[in-house]
């Protein structure tokens, strides 16, 4: 399946009587990457958790190439397309890597397993290990791994970098890019390394107390000091 549009619209949502998005639009082309930026509690995870079906929805839509979502369970989400790597890894620390990805495939041909070996050599090398023997970023390139191969038309990355050694963040960073290119998939990428995000997207969306304060390119908020000291409190990206 080719990479899928993603059509948020005045998208309000939280948890119980707590909101923390309000009016949320934004769309996403299909095969294009989207950087969401925000300082600490703006409501990232909460927009990403929300796409994925794990708030409260308290008005919007959400089309995954015009179907509509969002009266959707989690699973049937997954179903149409939609890939989430959410921000906690989520592995199986008592099964190998092997055996995490085995679970989530089914039926489906083994030779899948292949694919995502060949995305992260390191999982290949560590088959046998237990998840719980994994270090931080391999934890991160399985829970990719175990999403990816879902074979999602949109996914969303929350955070993939948060605690990991720059040599990590770099092979992770070149995965998704090479993932993005393959033209399969539209990547969302929520992240605190700014530069990172900047280098791997083409458009961005900053969030500010659960709405969108800013909308443009990579470029265009590099060359707006004022906009990251004020968004993201961090002066100068380099
Ligand atoms: N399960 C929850 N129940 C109630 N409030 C929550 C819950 N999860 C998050 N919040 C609140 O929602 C707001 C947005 O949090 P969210 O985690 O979406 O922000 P974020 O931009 O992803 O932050 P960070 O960069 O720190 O991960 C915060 O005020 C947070 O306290």
């Amino acid at each position: 399946m080719p990479a899928a549009q993603l059509e948020v619209a005045n998208l309000s949502a939280g948890y119980g009587q707590t909101r923390v998005l309000e009016n949320v639009s934004f769309a996403v082309p299909a095969g294009s990457r989207l950087a969401v930026l925000g300082r600490n509690g703006v409501g990232k995870t909460t927009l990403f958790a929300t796409i994925a079906g794990q708030t409260r929805l308290y008005n919007g839509t959400i089309r995954l190439d015009g179907k509509e979502l969002s009266g959707l369970e989690s699973a049937s989400r997954a179903r149409s397309g939609l890939g989430y790597v959410p921000q906690a890894r989520c592995i199986f620390p008592s099964l190998t890597v092997e055996e995490n990805l085995l679970v989530g495939l089914k039926d489906r041909e083994r030779t899948a397993i292949a694919e995502a070996y060949d995305m992260f050599p390191r999982l290949q090398e560590r088959r046998r290990n237990f998840g719980s023997q994994l270090s931080g970023g391999e934890q991160q390139m399985l829970s990719t791994a175990r999403t990816i191969l879902g074979k999602p038309t949109v996914l969303l990355l929350d955070e993939p970098l948060e605690g990991l050694a720059p040599v990590i963040c770099e092979e992770l960073m070149a995965a998704f890019s090479k993932l993005a290119a393959a033209g399969d998939m539209t990547i969302l990428l929520v992240e605190q390394r700014i530069q990172s995000a900047l280098d791997f997207a083409d458009h961005v969306l900053v969030l500010e107390r659960g709405q969108v304060a800013w909308s443009g390119t990579p470029v265009e908020l590099s060359a707006d000091p004022a906009t990251v000291e004020r968004l993201l409190g961090v002066g100068g990206l380099h």
